[in-house]
């Protein structure tokens, strides 16, 4: 009697519209991660010739923090369900949601961690930090003080985290309530501190899905560009030192 092994293809494919074959626009040109109009020309090459190891099965950490009710939870459920709740449940502790995409031609999946902002919930939430290749500081378009709070926020997520191998996003929630002369105002705050901190500026709504797909392919992108550009990395340097071997073999 044969038995069947379970193997990756048991994974339903992955949703039509999850694929990604371009690379997503920055929102803000003066405050991006990186601003080409295409993925890396490596990278490009590297999924074209199934070179990208195990970037295949990574799941890249993403942590969502910020003050409370800024509006973290609507955010990630506006793209993972496309389901807006005007009710606030505040999140207790932290939840977590996984998104599969495939990023020219190869499977990449994002681990998003939804955490809290109350103040008596930090505590836990914070020992989630840990392990993060993407952090995203929320705050509410509407309510300068969040903006205010976002570099504690990031000094906190960063004590957990490598700052040198982090992408950070600065992202704007609400956008639905503002008005454009108010939305301006803040605009150019957030800019400003996007900069400073190194971060890419968003500003959506969730209520609205305004800009919500965008960020989350953007935010995917830019991750797995990283993970193929360092895959790249290691198999060249794989090849030095296998060379290396080689010439210490024959004494060269
Ligand atoms: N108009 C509007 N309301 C929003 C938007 N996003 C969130 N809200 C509302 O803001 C409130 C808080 O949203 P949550 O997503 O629960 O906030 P949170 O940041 O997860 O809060 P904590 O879990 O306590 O940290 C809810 O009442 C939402 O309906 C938006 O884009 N537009
Ligand atoms: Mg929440």
């Amino acid at each position: 009697m044969s038995v069947r092994v379970p193997s990756m293809s048991v994974l339903p494919p992955v949703r039509r519209d999850r694929v990604i074959a371009q690379l997503p626009q920055c929102y803000s040109k003066k405050a991006a991660v990186q601003t080409k109009d295409e993925f890396n020309f490596k990278v490009k090459t590297a999924c074209q010739e199934q070179r990208t190891g195990t970037v295949g099965f990574k799941i890249a950490k993403v942590i969502v923090v910020g003050d409370l009710a800024v509006g973290k939870t609507c955010l990630i459920n506006r793209f993972c369900k496309d389901a807006f709740d005007k009710n606030y449940k505040a999140t207790i502790g932290v939840d977590f949601e996984m998104e599969r995409f495939e990023v020219l031609g190869v499977p990449f999946s994002l681990q998003l961690w939804d955490t809290a902002g109350q103040e008596r919930f930090k505590c836990i939430a914070s020992t989630y930090y840990r392990g993060a290749q993407t952090i995203i500081i929320v705050f509410d378009v509407n309510d300068v003080a969040s903006l205010g709070h976002a570099r504690q926020w990031l000094e906190d997520a960063l004590k957990e985290n490598d700052p040198t191998n982090v992408q950070l996003f600065l992202v704007g929630t609400k956008k639905d309530l503002s008005s454009p002369a108010q939305y301006s105002q803040i605009e150019q705050d957030a800019t400003k501190l996007a900069e400073e901190i190194k971060a890419e500026y968003w500003a959506l709504s969730s209520l609205t899905g305004e800009n919500v797909k965008e960020f989350f392919f953007r935010v995917a992108s830019l991750a797995f560009e990283v993970n193929v550009l360092a895959e790249i990395e290691k198999s060249g340097s794989r090849h030095i030192g296998d060379v290396i071997s080689e010439c210490t073999a024959v004494h060269c």
